[in-house]
């Protein structure tokens, strides 16, 4: 049998796109945890240029709702939500169902998302829905500060002597810390993001996206990531809304609710909007590039063992209208 995936992208961080209602039967968790650490592997061991993981669409039962997003990081580990990924899953099933505007199923909420103007040329753009939040340290997976029940741009000192963290979970889990140009560059993030994420550590025993952000000036921030199960990646989208979030809960004094702002990472750039919802209860909007790369075949046995020799691929042309774009922010500056 087999099995046709989208190599797609936002912001430059990477996914096999794998819609499971290709077969008879969906593949088992096993098979889908295996597919994902076989070809997200990097440096010509997986699939052409591998991922940082795989978004699986199914279908949905829920109301309004077209489709089911699950994210496998590229180390077979599960993720609850994936805001880059969200919004080329918007994409594929506003395509297929021919509708803009709509909800996609992921593990803890039904996501709205809708279709937005291209950012240039054959840079087709979406806006997803980021939430539920929460500051719970329970909610976020942490034992730190003797078991602190929220960490909001506290020094957890068992981290780092001088930098302070703020955890909030979108829903998947993130610690944030502002930084100035020297540290975003250093290997601190590194450091932290490996360590958070061995497995081992006693204060996120089951990892956390680690981000260092850089205040560019009002409403502008760049974002800098080390990702859960996965490593460092160009850009995280969740990472991108939750440091969005921090920003404008950190510096009332400069911005507010509703406010577009300019988020930078190493893939490329995003814009996000934080709302205050009528319960207080805070929700972000993601906005940023839905980028198809190319479509490949291959029978899934050979993906399962790893074998990409009988593997095919038909690039889009999207991905030199992205690069073109990106080249266009830089020279704008
Ligand atoms: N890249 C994603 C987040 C993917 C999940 C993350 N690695 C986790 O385990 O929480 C995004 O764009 O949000």
């Amino acid at each position: 049998m087999a099995v046709k995936m989208i190599k797609v992208h936002g912001s430059g961080n990477d996914f096999y796109l794998l819609d499971q209602t290709q077969f008879p039967e969906p593949l088992s968790d096993a098979d889908l945890k295996q597919l994902a650490i076989n070809i997200c592997k990097r440096d010509g061991a997986g699939l052409y240029d591998g991922a940082d993981g795989v978004l699986v669409v199914d279908k949905s039962e829920h109301p309004q709702v077209l489709g089911r997003m699950r994210v496998i990081n590229a180390d077979g580990t599960e993720a609850s939500m994936c805001g880059n990924g969200l919004r080329t899953v918007a994409r594929y099933l506003g395509t297929q169902n021919s509708q803009d505007a709509f909800k996609v199923q992921t593990m803890y909420a039904d996501l709205k998302v809708q279709a937005v103007d291209d950012f240039a040329k054959h840079v087709p753009a979406f806006s997803v829905e980021i939430s539920p939040v929460s500051f719970d340290a329970q909610t976020i997976g942490m034992h730190a500060n003797n078991e602190a029940a929220t960490i909001i741009n506290e020094k957890i000192p068992a981290l780092s002597a001088d930098l302070k963290f703020s955890a909030v979970a979108v829903p998947n889990p993130h610690l944030i810390a502002f930084v100035d140009h020297e540290t975003l560059v250093g290997p601190e993030l590194g450091r932290i993001g490996k360590w958070m994420n061995d497995g081992k550590n006693a204060i996120f025993p089951d990892g956390v996206n680690v981000s260092f952000v850089e205040v560019l000036e009002k409403n502008s921030i760049f974002v800098r990531t080390f990702e859960r199960g996965v490593g460092f990646t160009n850009a995280c989208g969740t990472a991108m809304s939750a440091s969005s979030l921090m920003y404008v809960l950190l510096h009332q004094e400069s911005t507010d609710f509703n406010q577009e702002i300019h988020v930078t990472n190493p893939g490329g750039m995003v814009k996000t909007v934080v709302h205050q919802g009528a319960d207080e209860e805070y929700w972000m909007e993601l906005i940023g590039n839905a980028t198809f790369v190319r479509i490949v075949t291959l029978p899934v046995e050979s993906a399962l063992t790893a074998d990409y020799s009988a593997a095919t691929a038909t690039e889009t042309g999207e991905q030199t209208a992205y690069e073109n774009f990106v080249k266009s922010l830089t020279t704008a500056k």
